[in-house]
């Protein structure tokens, strides 16, 4: 029988094939004594041999797939594997206490674990506890014969299923098999599903029960178009899921023609039309699909991708690699927003009730100034080789940005004293994904060179409904009266002062928000480098007087989201 779910759209095209569940099995057992401790420990050497196999083939196919540096992470599990003194001291326990093989392990790596993740001030242990825990959970696997999940060992054409993806695990997925992900939770804008879009992988998210409905194996029909989920699909649904997704191939090909065309409206207003990238990586993507530069570098996944902090050679080779394949283009990075949903290894932050209000982004990097400094110094030093722009993000006061600027300004003088060249026409702007930073506007606008909104923060912040939880989704309104006020008062603000105001939030790239955000002259747009042809096509459909008819309108008549709707569709048609 057909199961049919309906979810988040979170990013285009559709897919049809056999689920691949990425997900934790059961790792429960019950601690027994036992009489033979010599068959315990050859259960756990046997263990212990298969898990040190398994990890060799995953390191070898992490190395080919997302490079050496990447693979290192495994070469550290396996040396805990081959630690003489855990090893010995689990089997020491088996021995001594005669409990059987899962027991005699997890009571010794639960205490290594402990111990380790004690020394809160030494990333470098705390780094060893998460290995450690891995390498538990693995040989636990072989000991109680559940299979634990690979994504990086997918070799055949599958729909990942997932309770949750985190931007990690997004990134080990190969494109050329995982044809599609569908899980359980997140929304349009959790960083699963914007990296999804800029690999290019059609995703639903927020189903609610996939993992409950689709077993391995089972076909399943993907709609990331319309957000349709099928598991054992009807020969119909799958005709008709492959349709809509030969209607998006098509539609796609007409977009790819304005590749090289300008971004303008019907009258001939020009919008800066520029893409968000994670990675120097994603340029391709941009300059595939046409981008006018880069709005937003999300500069932690440099971070989130590496095994300890970056240095400030890697990140140097890194901002100039991004500057100089945009051959003078405007570039706009992000100093490292983590926190929320981005977690680093090497950087154990304090378990929090609500993470996204938390300890994350600009207060991080303004308590611990050691990296943010480091990060400002590749920046700078980078400058001379583009159009560089510095973004903080998560800013709330103006305080904070004054302090941020002043650890610029001194890594600067020192660079230059130094004799480091650095550009002196480098843009220092903000993002604007505090309410209190939006009210604020007409203020910060005299201090800082150019606003880019962060929708994706700012309207949970301003409807107090997180981003990431489906539950309240329906409370995740870009459209909605009260924050298009709050862009307008942004927009008016920065041009008042003479600065420029953009958006790289996900709603820039949402093809009904596009004719409000033109019609109340938002001046560059930055989306997923997907999204940059369609909202071409799009604009030159607009007319920017009419449009600007439409956002008056949609800001004081209209009094719901869904109003905003009918309107822009009533004016759009
Ligand atoms: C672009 C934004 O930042 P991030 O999605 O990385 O939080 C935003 O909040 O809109
Ligand atoms: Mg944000």
């Amino acid at each position: 029988m057909t199961d049919i779910l309906k979810g988040i759209a979170a990013s285009d095209g559709v897919a049809v094939a056999k689920a691949y569940l990425l997900v934790q099995p059961d790792l429960t057992f019950s601690k027994v004594d036992v009489e033979d401790v010599e068959h315990e420990i050859s259960r756990l050497q046997g263990a212990l041999a298969k898990a040190t196999e398994e990890l060799q083939v995953i390191r070898n196919k992490a190395a080919e797939n997302l490079g050496e540096e990447e693979a290192q992470v495994f070469d550290a599990h396996l040396m805990v594997l081959s630690d003489p003194e855990l090893i010995g001291a689990i089997e020491g326990n088996i021995k001594d206490n005669k409990v059987n093989a899962e027991s005699g392990l997890k009571e010794v790596t639960d205490m290594f674990i402990g111990m380790f993740e004690a020394m809160e001030d030494n990333p470098y242990m705390q780094e060893r506890a998460a290995d450690i825990k891995d390498v538990t959970k693995r040989v636990l696997s072989h000991l109680l014969g559940v299979k634990l999940p690979n994504p990086s060992l997918i070799n055949e054409e599958v729909v990942v299923v997932a309770h949750d993806l985190t931007p990690s695990d997004t990134a080990q997925l190969d494109r050329r098999y995982v044809k599609a992900f569908v899980t359980d939770i997140g929304g349009r804008t959790s960083h699963s599903a914007i990296m999804a879009r800029s690999l290019e992988i059609p995703a639903v998210v927020g189903t609610k029960e996939i993992t409950a409905k689709a077993a391995e194996g089972d076909i399943i029909a993907v709609n990331g178009i319309e957000g349709d989920v099928f598991v054992h699909p009807t020969e119909e649904q799958i005709a008709d899921t492959k349709r809509q997704g030969q209607e998006f191939a098509d539609l796609k090909a007409e977009w790819d023609k304005l590749k090289d065309a300008p971004s303008v409206t019907k009258d001939g207003k020009h919008f800066e039309l520029v893409a968000n990238i994670g990675t120097p990586k994603d340029l391709e993507g941009v300059r595939n699909n046409g981008g006018e530069g880069i709005g937003l570098y999300r500069t932690e996944f440099l971070y989130m991708d590496s095994p300890d902090f970056p240095t400030e050679e890697a990140q140097f080779e890194a901002y100039k690699a991004v500057l100089e394949g945009m051959s003078g283009k405007p570039v706009v990075v992000r100093t490292m927003d983590i926190g929320g949903d981005k977690e680093l290894p090497y950087l154990p932050l304090p378990e929090e009730m609500n993470p996204f209000l938390g300890y994350r982004a600009i207060r991080v990097c303004l308590d611990q100034d050691a990296m943010f400094r480091t990060q400002l110094r590749a920046l700078l030093r980078s400058s001379v080789y583009g159009s560089l722009r510095i973004m903080f993000p998560m800013i709330a006061t103006l305080q904070e940005f004054r302090e941020a600027k002043a650890m610029l300004e001194e890594e600067k003088a020192k660079l230059v004293k130094e004799g480091v060249k650095v550009a002196d026409d480098i843009q220092v702007g903000i993002m604007i994904e505090i309410p209190a930073a939006a009210v604020l506007a007409d203020q910060f606008a005299k201090e800082v060179d150019f606003f880019s909104v962060g929708t994706n923060d700012l309207i949970q912040y301003t409807m107090a409904a997180d981003r990431m939880n489906e539950r309240v989704s329906y409370l995740y309104q870009p459209y909605n009266p009260s924050i298009l006020r709050l862009l307008k008062h942004v927009i008016d603000s920065a041009h008042k002062e003479g600065k420029w105001a953009g958006m790289c939030g996900e709603m820039a790239g949402d093809q009904i928000a596009v004719p409000l955000l033109v019609g109340l002259g938002l001046d560059e747009f930055s989306m997923s480098a997907t999204s940059i042809l369609k909202t071409r096509s799009l604009m030159k459909r607009l007319d920017s007087e009419k449009m600007a008819e439409l956002s008056q309108k949609a800001l004081y008549e209209c009094t719901t989201a869904d109003e905003v709707v009918a309107l822009v569709k009533e004016y759009t048609k």
